[in-house]
């Protein structure tokens, strides 16, 4: 239950005095995520989430809270922001950062089909087309620096064979620097859980607090390698066909990014699973441990590797004989 810090009716309604948005009529605490203390809040006028965010540089917010609000009114189906009546979108309440957000219907998807990848292809398409015009930078804490260091916190963690096939990877994906490849907003963490569905139809993106300015074909990687592989790791042809097709419609890919996408699909399960070796090694206190399995995205990388050919013929329109 990810309710960190349990909230009272009185201060609610309270803190809800600064907004233009009726009275309190219901809360109650979600207990999916992981970060975050986070509430379902309905007054007479909206449905809303209120985030408390217990471990998050304070500095960094107003990027996300106006990235979330700028996306929110190009039409990308991402929670918007609302605003105090002074226009602030960022808070502090019971002495931690704090926002107010509509509130997304439906539920995610744990076995996407074919329709459920369409509609993220074209959703995360959408998301990198409306992202151009977005005007402020945020480097990718997640990025080859990080992996690089991560590694060197493991040493002495790992068994000789992942330790042998991180050291390789790392010195692989040395060796490929992508000059000129599509660059902008990503997502970063577009897995199925940050999605929410009505049936095929796509209702809601959430969870941006790792968005940041990195190469588009990065973040369609880390979305490929989780709403297309199966238990083994495997990409499915269908989905991943589906997926890159309605992204394509939106923004067309180019030659540059077609050569790269095996490299692509590679660092992005590396990325995932650095972080989750690093989340299993060094818990963070205090912190309800879900902690997800780092041998998932071993194995997707693993085949990656070995199936650089077949991951070529998986892009849409190439021969598959
Ligand atoms: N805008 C929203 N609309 C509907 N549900 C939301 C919204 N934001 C968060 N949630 C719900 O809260 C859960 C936790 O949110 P998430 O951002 O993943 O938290 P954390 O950052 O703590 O991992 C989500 O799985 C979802 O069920
Ligand atoms: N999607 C990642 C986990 C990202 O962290 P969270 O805070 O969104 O849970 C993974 O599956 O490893």
């Amino acid at each position: 239950m990810s309710v960190y810090t349990r909230v009272e009716t009185e201060e609610l309604a309270a803190f809800l005095g600064r907004y233009d948005l009726g009275e309190l009529e219901d809360f109650r605490g979600i207990s999916a995520g992981i970060e975050n203390t986070n509430y379902y809040v309905t007054t007479s006028h909206q449905e809303l989430v209120l985030t408390l965010f217990e471990q998050f540089e304070e500095e960094e917010l107003p990027w996300f809270l106006e990235l979330l609000d700028f996306l929110a009114g190009r039409g990308v189906p991402a929670p918007a922001p609302l605003a105090d009546r002074e226009g602030a979108l960022l808070q502090r309440f019971k002495d931690r950062p704090a926002a107010l957000v509509r509130r997304l219907h439906g539920a995610s998807v744990d076995h996407p089909g074919v329709e459920h990848c369409r509609a993220i292809g074209a959703a995360l398409g959408h998301l990198h087309t409306a992202g151009r015009d977005f005007p402020r930078e945020r480097p990718n804490p997640r990025g080859p620096h990080w992996w690089r260091e991560t590694s060197r916190r493991l040493e002495g963690k790992l068994s000789d064979e992942d330790r042998q096939l991180l050291d390789a990877e790392l010195h692989f994906q040395s060796l490929f620097r992508f000059q000129d490849m599509p660059s902008g907003i990503v997502h970063a963490d577009l897995f199925r859980d940050n999605a929410l569905f009505e049936g095929t139809e796509l209702t809601g993106i959430i969870d941006f607090y790792y968005a940041c300015s990195d190469v588009l074909l990065y973040d369609v990687a880390i979305t490929v390698n989780d709403w297309c592989s199966d238990g083994e790791g495997a990409l499915d042809p269908e989905r991943v066909e589906a997926l890159l097709t309605a992204y394509g419609e939106q923004r067309p890919f180019s030659p540059i990014e077609r050569g790269a996408w095996p490299v692509m699909l590679r660092a992005a399960a590396l990325r995932f699973w650095l972080s989750r070796l690093n989340d299993l090694h060094f818990p963070r206190a205090g912190e309800l441990t879900h902690t997800k399995d780092p041998d998932t995205f071993k194995r997707i990388l693993q085949r990656r590797i070995r199936e650089e050919r077949a991951l070529r013929r998986l892009w849409p329109g190439a021969k598959r004989a």
